[in-house]
């Protein structure tokens, strides 16, 4: 059996949260659970996979159902909607503090008019197998629970059908910048200093009895949002669509709809094909989460201070902080993928190992390198103090090259770094297998086409991301037509 669900967001915030009947359309099924989660939330994965399972999963296994569509709104690519909120989304309710949610569950009273409250089988994959890949990499993000099959189909990249499916995902929770939004708009302000009480609570209670809460639950969330882009950053990940609407006050991804991981770099990589003029490009993701943020302080301003222009300079403070946050976790994300042992190590040398990594992206932009490949081959380094001739191989910049590498050196010295240290750093730091655009886009045709054990195979690659995987080598590299991928956002 299956454990009662606590509603304590839905409870609390009737005016951000509105009853709402998920559609299970009859004859639907759970073809995946992801039993490592399950597991963890104390869940049996062989129940989940029951017809009792599916209705546990959606809601539906008590006398009354206690499903709800939540309210938001979001600037989307710079323009503010002022009304968004799950229209194809349902909170099924909370499980040891974190929200159970379906996608692609059917229509709500936020559904886009004409639009049909699904999701295409092939996109509610792709956000399980990255959340899985991100997960598995140390990165705090919203994970699948299950993947639901519902026999019906829905039109997205041509006129032909393709299966539907549902997500049921879990997240830390499920409360965004454009929740605040929402609430700055539509509701009294007393829900929103209620939600940055329910929010610190439930996120960031080390700060919930500060003097100051709306100001240090700004603070709080700026932090974590820098070390989740820097995070990114590290991984070569581009999440797609930032809007304000995407972006989780926990700070965990979430939304990662058209994502993926750069394989030839360039720091204007973009695959979201609805981001025609590439506002969230790889190196836009700081500059936009700094720009959401800024949208964030500003409907914090008046529980910040009741005078505006102190709670304006009090909000500037903070969100100039962002840069320093976002430059001191990018330098130590960087230094274990370089082999650099940064603990305890003093500013200017942190600072040294963030300009390192504008050097390795001109090093990987100028031979259009593959991102996760040369990190990889760095870790696995065989000639000490030589540069590594398989590096040597990748670049066509031998000048570039060897310069890089004696900065590199030099930073091992002065952080006294040993060689044994560095290996162990960079082995897990740098994976070998990420899912792969081209190998994730087959992954997913095979499985609308009814064939789950492609993807099935990428899973366990990923989910042990720094070991070497014996008949899983196909996964380990990016063929070369991978330049020119583009995913679809057929959300
Ligand atoms: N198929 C759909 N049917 C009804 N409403 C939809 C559908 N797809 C998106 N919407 C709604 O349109 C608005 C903007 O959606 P957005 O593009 O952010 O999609 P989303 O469902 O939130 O997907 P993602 O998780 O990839 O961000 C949201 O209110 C969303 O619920």
């Amino acid at each position: 059996m299956a454990p009662t669900l606590e509603h304590t967001y839905a409870t609390a915030f009737g005016e951000l949260a509105f009853a709402a009947e998920p559609d299970i359309p009859a004859g639907s099924k759970v073809t995946w659970v992801n039993e490592p989660l399950a597991r963890e939330l104390g869940l049996d994965a062989d129940f989940l996979k029951t017809p009792a399972g599916l209705q546990w999963l959606t809601g539906q296994a008590g006398p009354e159902s206690n499903t709800y569509a939540l309210a938001y709104s979001g600037f989307q690519f710079g323009q503010l909607s002022p009304v968004l909120g799950d229209g194809r989304a349902h909170l099924v309710g909370e499980l040891a503090g974190k929200d159970l949610h379906l996608k692609g569950s059917g229509t709500t009273m936020f559904s886009r008019p004409g639009s049909d409250g699904k999701a295409p089988l092939s996109a509610v994959w792709r956000e399980a197998v990255i959340g899985e890949s991100l997960h598995a990499l140390g990165l705090p993000t919203s994970r699948a629970l299950a993947v639901i099959e519902t026999g019906e189909t829905v039109r997205r990249r041509s006129p032909l059908p393709e299966p539907a499916g549902i997500l049921v995902r879990v997240a830390a929770s499920h409360i965004r910048v454009g929740t605040f939004q929402f609430a700055a708009m539509q509701c009294e302000p007393k829900t929103r200093s209620d939600l940055v009480e329910y929010a610190l609570n439930r996120h960031y209670p080390e700060v919930k009895n500060a003097e100051n809460p709306a100001l240090e639950f700004l603070q709080a969330v700026v932090k974590s949002q820098a070390e989740l882009v820097a995070a990114w950053s590290g991984l070569g990940f581009v999440h797609g669509v930032l809007n304000t609407d995407n972006v989780a006050i926990s700070g965990e991804a979430i939304d990662f709809g058209p994502c993926a991981f750069i394989d030839a770099f360039s720091r204007d990589a973009v695959y979201s094909s609805i981001d025609r003029q590439g506002r969230y490009r790889f190196k836009n993701q700081p500059a936009v989460t700094r720009w959401n943020l800024t949208r964030f302080a500003e409907v914090l301003l008046d529980l910040i201070d009741e005078d505006p222009n102190r709670a304006i300079d009090r909000a500037t403070f903070v969100l100039e902080g962002f840069e320093d946050f976002y430059q001191d976790a990018a330098a130590r994300v960087f230094a274990r993928k370089f082999g650099l042992d940064v603990q305890g190590a003093p500013a200017d040398i942190l600072a040294e190992v963030y300009a390192l990594v504008e050097k390795t992206f001109d090093l990987l932009e100028v031979d259009s390198l593959d991102f996760t490949g040369f990190f990889r081959v760095l870790a696995e380094n065989e000639e000490g103090i030589e540069l590594p001739e398989a590096l040597g191989q990748m670049s066509s910049h031998s000048g570039l090259l060897k310069e890089w590498w004696a900065e590199l050196l030099r930073l091992r010295a002065e952080t006294g770094t040993s060689e044994q240290a560095a290996r162990e750093l960079m082995e897990q730091a740098n994976p070998v297998y990420i899912p792969r655009n081209l190998a994730l886009d087959a992954a997913l045709r095979a499985v609308e086409a009814g064939d789950q054990e492609p993807l099935e195979r990428l899973l366990s690659a990923i989910r042990e991301p720094y070991k070497h995987k014996p008949g899983c080598e196909d996964l380990e590299s990016a063929p070369e037509q991978s330049r020119f991928f583009r995913s679809f956002c057929g959300t």
